[in-house]
């Protein structure tokens, strides 16, 4: 199910803001440790993962596959704390049930190969958007590591995962232009085959690379030992997956509307707790919003995005940060420059074909936007308010609040499909645009 909403008066930023905006955890990050949680050799815990629909429907999916996931204060906090931690306790993998993966690309992609390891079988089936999503080349690639999967041919949504309690792995060989996640949901569980997997890719580059990385290094910190020397292959050996114990880092993507607010509105916007080592894709902002003229400084205090309330449009190559597109877009449409974003024709597989979605929406609000084959020529000019249709596409609409900081009277389509991957949009820009910077020469009386 689709959660509801409403169209969203979009606020604009009358004043310089002077803001800090916490943000919840990484959706990459949290549902990579809840699968190798799910299949590591003990109980983890996981310190502020983010609870909002992509996850929390991955921790549905592998509770009803036998997996214990209990909701905990974090250690030492009074028993009026609210429950800040998963508790994951693994457990044998069982069949026989039917899983929602939404629209979330994790759960969809993520899901099948550790089903494979489970004992009976298990459907998968999700938002009508989700039936429409590549899944093909995972499934094909779990078919030649030995595993029974029906999904009547369409290499789509639904399918059933027949899982027979184990998997005999090895090398196989698959297309990953059109999404990461069929590389990252192999590696993911593919300590626990019988001969582990060597994934060999063959096709156009791999999109959204730092998310491999992202992989592989969760991998590695969990004790499996993975190769990744060659290009476009992956090697992970068959061994225990060990319990985890981390503390999730705040979704970097997500800050990307709140500090592209510093840059539209002018003043800064600070995100705490950005990390100084990460291999989330959103850290890739820091250099994005610097060329699109924001002053940028990270420091012990988190990172602190600062503008004058101009915006410069560039040329720019986006296929290993493609999820950042909608944003990049929407501050382009502001800009007092031309932009030419290139590298992503895939992400017109992601929650809606961004592209079509992006020239549409801000052609509707007078824009002059073209799609290219593989991106968006975008050059700026005067916008008025109108709807700004969302597609189910939580980028989308924060792509429709950044341009309503500006343009007076733009209605963004159902703002809750925000939640995701961010549990209360809405509130945290209002928070943001209740912060405001105190005036440099506050009117003295006389
Ligand atoms: O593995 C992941 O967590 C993700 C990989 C990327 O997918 P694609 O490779 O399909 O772009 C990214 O865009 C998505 O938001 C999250
Ligand atoms: C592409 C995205 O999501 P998903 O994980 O569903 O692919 C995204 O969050 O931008």
């Amino acid at each position: 199910m689709t959660p509801p909403g409403g169209d969203w008066p979009a606020p604009t930023a009358p004043r310089r803001l002077q803001a800090v905006v916490p943000l919840p955890g990484s959706k990459s990050l949290t549902n990579r440790f809840l699968v190798l949680a799910a299949l590591a050799n003990d109980r983890s815990r996981l310190r502020l993962p983010l609870r909002s629909r992509d996850t929390l429907l991955m921790a549905q999916a592998l509770r009803a596959l036998g997996v214990g996931i209990q909701d905990v204060r974090a250690e030492g906090a009074p028993v009026s704390a609210p429950a800040t931690d998963w508790l994951v306790t693994p457990g044998e993998l069982r069949g026989d049930t039917r899983l929602d993966v939404g629209l979330a690309g994790t759960v969809m992609r993520f899901v099948p190969p550790v089903a494979a390891l489970a004992h009976g079988p298990v459907e998968l089936d999700g938002d009508a958007g989700a039936r429409v999503r590549p899944m093909g080349p995972v499934v094909d690639a779990l078919r030649v590591l030995g595993a029974d999967i029906d999904d009547g041919g369409r290499g789509c949504l639904p399918l059933t995962v027949r899982g027979r309690g184990g998997l005999r792995g090895g090398p196989v060989t698959l297309d990953a232009s059109s999404s990461s996640q069929f590389v990252s949901a192999l590696l993911l569980a593919g300590a626990r085959y019988d001969e582990g997997v060597t994934v060999h890719h063959d096709g156009k580059p791999v999109p959204s690379e730092p998310h491999i990385a992202m992989t592989v290094e969760t991998l590695r910190d969990a004790g499996v030992d993975v190769d990744d020397a060659e290009p476009n292959t992956w090697r992970v050996e068959p061994s225990e997956i060990s319990a985890l114990d981390v503390q999730v880092e705040p979704d970097l993507s997500n800050a990307g509307p709140f500090l592209a607010a510093a840059l539209v509105a002018g003043g800064s916007v600070r995100v705490p707790d950005w990390p100084q080592h990460t291999t989330q894709a959103g850290d890739a902002l820091r250099d994005i919003l610097d060329a699109m003229g924001a002053d940028v400084s990270l420091d012990r205090e988190g990172l602190t995005v600062s503008g004058d309330g101009s915006v410069g449009g560039l040329d720019i190559d986006l296929h290993d940060a493609s999820e950042l597109t909608p944003l990049v877009a929407a501050l382009a449409a502001l800009a007092d420059s031309p932009t030419w974003i290139r590298g992503v024709a895939h992400i017109r597989f992601h929650e809606t074909d961004r592209l079509a979605a992006l020239a549409s929406e801000l052609n509707a609000l007078g824009g002059d936007v073209t799609e290219t084959e593989d991106g968006l020529r975008i050059r700026p000019v005067p916008l008025r308010g109108g709807r700004f249709r969302t597609y189910h596409d939580h980028r989308m609409a924060t792509a429709g609040a950044v341009v309503g900081l500006r343009v007076p009277g733009v209605q963004v389509e159902d703002v809750a499909t925000t939640t995701k991957t961010l549990p209360d949009f809405p509130g945290l820009w209002a928070s943001m645009l209740a912060q405001t910077q105190v005036a440099e020469h506050p009117a003295s009386g006389d």
